[in-house]
């Protein structure tokens, strides 16, 4: 079937949509056979009123595990670790459980408990708590291991953050670098991502930058200005700093081999459904939504204190889209803006 155009109307809606429903901002940038579409909405500051900006860099979240484990696939192709070894093996003594491997980690699949739970329960002074505190990487895995785990390894799909600061020590431990060295050597420079970063702990977000504002718990009470913060609580699970532009051209350049052999390609898309819709998927750090239009989507969400995310390419990787909103705990935000992704890959409904 052909290609669809993406119905760029849609996705100003969606943008629209975050809008009225408290985001401050948002954009969308969709790069496709045509070329690039972009959209913005609202501002990317509400003291200086100055407008979202489709070049402003902004706090990618989760979307960082995708990073991370590009970074960590590449060492398993270099035959530095194997998939199906246990995690122990390369960090000997690090998790109460010799089965936890690390394919365990990348599908959520290790059954070690998400610290954040408990250190977001109350969300604005969970994060002025944190927003600028350094953690160590052994401190969060600290963190997870006091809490009970969730399942057994391998059992089930339980999305966890602790699974990529581990697969941050894995990447510091096998390289002997921070792993900002091997983001910046491994994807960064060959994609010539100009606008992304991972400057952990500075808080800053360097350059043009939308930023970001966090919804309270309690209705009425203020956004709180969220931009700049560490991020420590996250680091390999969450910090990455990027733009729509670049986030495009690294799911495109995912798909279309230029990371990652053919073969290591296949373990990432190898997905499993992450719940009972059928359409959401989960592979290797890496989430597949299946659209209504029977086009499927290959990429990662991100949700961190003032910005929510979605970055997704087609397995070609000849169309991709990353819609940002600059807010979060907002979860009808989150929701509105992912009608961007149905908008830019199935194109405008037939009349
Ligand atoms: C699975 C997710 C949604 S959560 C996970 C990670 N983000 C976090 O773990 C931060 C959670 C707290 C963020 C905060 N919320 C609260 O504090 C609520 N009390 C807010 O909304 O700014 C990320 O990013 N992932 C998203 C993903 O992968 O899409």
């Amino acid at each position: 079937a052909a290609t669809p155009a993406p119905d760029m109307d849609g996705v100003a809606a969606a943008l629209d949509a975050a809008m009225a429903n408290g985001a401050p901002g948002a954009m969308a940038r969709f790069t496709g056979p045509d070329g690039v579409r972009s959209r913005t909405a609202g501002v990317r500051d509400r003291e200086t009123g100055a407008p979202m900006d489709i070049h402003a860099r902004f706090r990618v979240g989760s979307v960082s595990k995708t990073f991370s484990t590009v970074v960590l696939l590449q060492l398993v192709q270099e035959g530095r670790l194997e998939l199906d070894q246990p995690v122990n093996r390369y960090l000997p003594g690090l998790l109460p459980d010799d089965r936890i491997t690390v394919r365990h980690l990348l599908t959520h699949r290790s059954g070690l408990s998400d610290y954040t739970n408990a250190m977001f329960a109350d969300t604005v002074p969970g994060f002025e708590a944190v927003r600028n505190r350094v953690f160590t990487y052994q401190e969060l895995v600290g963190l997870s291991l006091a809490e009970p785990r969730t399942t057994e390894p391998g059992v089930s799909y339980r999305y966890s953050n602790t699974n990529f600061v581990v697969v941050g020590m894995l990447i510091e431990k096998l390289t002997g670098r921070p792993v900002a060295n091997a983001y910046q050597k491994r994807i960064f420079k060959p994609l010539r991502l100009r606008g992304t970063s991972y400057v952990h702990p500075d808080t800053r977000i360097a350059g043009l930058h939308a930023r970001g504002y966090l919804h309270p718990d309690a209705a009425g009470d203020p956004l709180v200005d969220s931009t700049e913060q560490t991020v420590s609580w996250a680091q390999s699970a969450g910090a990455v700093i990027s733009t729509p532009a670049d986030l495009n051209t690294f799911t495109s350049a995912l798909m279309r081999g230029r990371l990652l052999s053919p073969a290591m390609m296949d373990a990432m898309t190898t997905v499993t459904p992450t719940d009972a819709t059928n359409t959401r998927f989960y592979g290797l750090g890496l989430r597949r939504y299946d659209l209504s239009c029977g086009t499927q989507v290959f990429g990662h969400t991100g949700t961190v204190q003032g910005f929510y995310t979605y970055t997704f390419s087609t397995r070609d990787g000849r169309r991709s889209l990353s819609a940002v909103a600059n807010t979060s705990n907002r979860g009808v935000v989150n929701t509105v803006l992912g009608g961007t992704l149905e908008a830019a890959f199935c194109g405008k409904a037939p009349a």
